[in-house]
C-alpha cells in the first residue's frame, strides 16, 4: 500500500517529533501521521522503528489502527487512524468537577481492558498506559494508542532492565527492582480508572519521594461511597503492590467480581469476539516471544519509492525535495530481529530518559545480574537528581535503566521543584502480603502457540 497525503494541521508535538492530521489524496479519508525524528546510531534507529513495528501487528477495535509507515529522509512517519474524540486527559480535564456517570466509567473502562488484553495475548506489553495515551473516537469508542514505550515481551529475558513509562504511572515493582510483566500494565490502567472516578490521580504527592513512597505502598485515597462497590474493589486490587496480587485483564473481563458490570457496557459484539477468543484461547510458551521477534524481524525498512506523495505545506516537510523513501517490506533484517529478539526489554531511545537507575540500582554483566534493593529509603543518588526536576514531569515518559550516566532528556534541565499540594489522608494496601495470589495468569508461559502469529503471517503475505 502507499498512499500520499496531505497535511491539515498540526495536533500536536511529543517528545520525538510531531503528530499531524493529513488526509489521504485518494480516499479523502483523514488520519494522524507521526513523525518520528530517526537516530543516526544504527542500533537506536532500530529502537525508534518498534512503534511501527508492534502498532501495526495489532488489529482491534479498541486499538490505534495502523495503516502504514514509511521513511523520508530523517524521519519515520506512521500513518494511523485519526480519533477525533481526543485524548482521555483532555476528556477528564474539560470536566472540571463534574464527575462521570458511572456507566461511561464502565464502558471506557471495559474497552481498555479488552484493548490492553489484546496486546498482553500478543505477548507484548504496552508500558506506557495513561490518560493521554488513550483516544476516543466521535461515537465514544476507547482506542488505546502510542506504542512508542511498547515491547515484546520475552520469556528468556525474565527481567527487564530497563523501563519505559510515565512516573505517575509505574507500577511500585519498576521502582523496586523487581521484574515487570503484564502485571504492570494493570497497574497503569487501574490508575486511569481511578482517573475516571474521581478526576484526580491516585498518587498526588509535592515531591518523588513522596510520590515514589505511595506508589509502593499503594497508598491512595479512598473513592466516593457513590461508586459501586465492585468498582471500588476492583481499583483495591488493581493497586496491590504484589504483581501476582494484581488481577490479570483476562481476570478483570471474565472472573472478577466486577466482570458481569463490565460486560453489561461491553457493545455486544466485541464480547462475543472476546467470548469466541476466551474460547479459542491459546496460551504461551516459553519459546512465544522468539517466534514472535523472528516473524516481527521480515518486517525491515528497505528504500524503495520516492517521497513525491507527503506533500506537506507546513513544518519540516515542507521544504523537502521529493526523496527517497523506504516502505516496510518482507526483505529479511537481521538488525530488526536484533532489536526485537535480544533487545525487546531494553531501551528505547524514543521516550524520555532518566539513566542512572541508582533508584532501583543494580549492576548486571552478561546475563549474570546482581540486584541491590532498597528497602527502606529509595538511593540517594536518584533522588538528588529527581529533585531537580519538575515532579509535573512525572506525567512525561521516561527511560529508566541502570548505569551511571548523568540525567538526560528533559529531566536535564535542572529546574526548581515544585510544590503541588499537601499529603492528604490515604489508604494503604495493608494486605500487600497476603496470601491471595493470581499467578496463573500473571506470566506468559502458558501452553501452545496463539493464534496471533497466524494473524501476523497474514498480513504479512498480504504485503
Ligand atoms: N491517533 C490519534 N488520534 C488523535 N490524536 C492523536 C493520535 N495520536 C496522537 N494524537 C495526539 O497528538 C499529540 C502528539 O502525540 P504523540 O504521541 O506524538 O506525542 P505525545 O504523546 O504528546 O508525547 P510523547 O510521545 O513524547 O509521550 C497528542 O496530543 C495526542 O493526543
Amino acid at each position: 500500500m502507499e498512499s500520499h497525503y496531505s497535511p491539515l494541521r498540526v495536533i500536536g508535538e511529543g517528545s520525538f517529533g510531531r503528530a499531524l492530521l493529513v488526509r489521504c489524496n485518494n480516499s479523502r479519508q483523514e488520519y494522524v501521521l507521526k513523525e518520528i525524528q530517526l537516530p543516526k546510531n544504527q542500533s537506536k534507529l532500530e529502537n525508534s522503528r518498534r512503534e511501527a513495528v508492534l502498532l501495526s501487528t495489532m488489529k482491534h477495535p479498541n486499538i490505534v489502527a495502523f495503516r502504514e509507515a514509511f521513511e523520508a529522509d530523517d524521519l519515520l512517519c506512521i500513518i494511523m487512524e485519526y480519533c477525533r474524540g481526543g485524548d482521555l486527559l483532555q476528556r477528564i480535564t474539560q470536566q472540571k468537577t463534574t464527575q462521570f456517570c458511572v456507566d461511561d466509567i464502565l464502558r471506557w473502562f471495559s474497552q481498555m481492558c479488552a484493548g490492553a488484553k489484546h496486546i498482553h495475548d500478543k505477548r507484548v506489553l504496552h508500558r506506557d498506559l495513561k490518560s493521554k495515551n488513550i483516544f476516543l473516537t466521535d461515537d465514544g469508542t476507547i482506542k488505546l494508542g502510542d506504542f512508542g514505550s511498547a515491547c515484546v515481551l520475552n520469556s528468556s529475558k525474565a527481567f527487564a532492565h530497563s523501563y519505559v513509562g510515565t512516573p505517575y504511572y509505574v507500577a511500585p515493582e519498576i521502582w523496586d527492582n523487581k521484574p515487570y510483566n503484564n502485571k504492570s500494565d494493570v497497574w497503569s490502567l487501574g490508575c486511569v480508572l481511578y482517573e475516571l472516578c474521581t478526576l484526580r490521580h491516585p498518587f498526588q504527592a509535592s515531591s518523588w519521594r513522596s510520590l515514589i513512597f505511595k506508589v509502593c505502598r499503594g497508598a491512595y485515597p479512598p473513592l466516593p461511597d457513590h461508586l459501586p462497590y465492585e468498582l471500588r474493589c476492583l481499583i483495591k486490587h488493581m493497586f496491590k503492590t504484589n504483581p501476582k496480587d494484581r488481577p490479570s485483564l483476562h481476570t478483570i473481563l471474565t472472573s472478577h467480581r466486577v466482570s458481569r458490570l463490565l460486560r453489561s457496557h461491553f457493545p455486544s459484539q466485541v464480547t462475543e469476539e472476546e467470548e469466541e477468543r476466551g474460547r479459542r484461547m491459546k496460551h504461551w510458551d516459553r519459546g512465544g516471544g522468539g517466534k514472535v521477534a523472528e516473524l516481527l524481524r521480515e518486517k525491515s525498512l528497505m528504500k524503495t519509492t520516492t517521497l513525491e506523495g507527503v506533500e506537506m505545506t507546513e513544518g519540516r516537510c515542507e521544504s523537502r525535495e521529493p526523496g527517497r523513501r523506504r516502505h516496510w517490506t518482507t526483505e529479511r533484517s537481521d538488525s530488526v530481529l536484533q532489536v526485537l529478539a535480544n533487545k525487546s526489554l531494553l531501551s528505547s531511545d524514543s521516550a524520555s530518559s532518566v539513566t542512572g537507575r541508582t533508584l532501583m540500582s543494580y549492576n548486571h554483566e552478561k546475563d549474570d545480574v546482581q540486584r541491590r534493593r532498597w528497602d527502606k529509603d529509595p538511593p540517594e543518588r536518584l533522588m538528588s537528581l529527581l529533585e531537580k526536576v519538575q515532579l509535573s514531569r512525572a506525567f512525561s515518559t521516561f527511560l529508566i535503566h541502570n548505569g551511571d550516566d548523568p540525567l538526560k532528556g528533559p529531566l536535564s534541565q535542572p529546574q526548581g521543584d515544585d510544590t503541588d499540594g499537601t499529603e492528604e489522608e490515604v489508604t494503604a494496601d495493608e494486605q500487600r502480603l497476603e496470601p491471595r495470589s493470581d499467578d496463573d495468569d500473571t506470566d506468559f508461559e502458558e501452553e501452545s502457540p496463539c493464534d496471533w502469529i497466524d494473524e501476523v503471517e497474514h498480513m504479512f503475505a498480504e504485503h
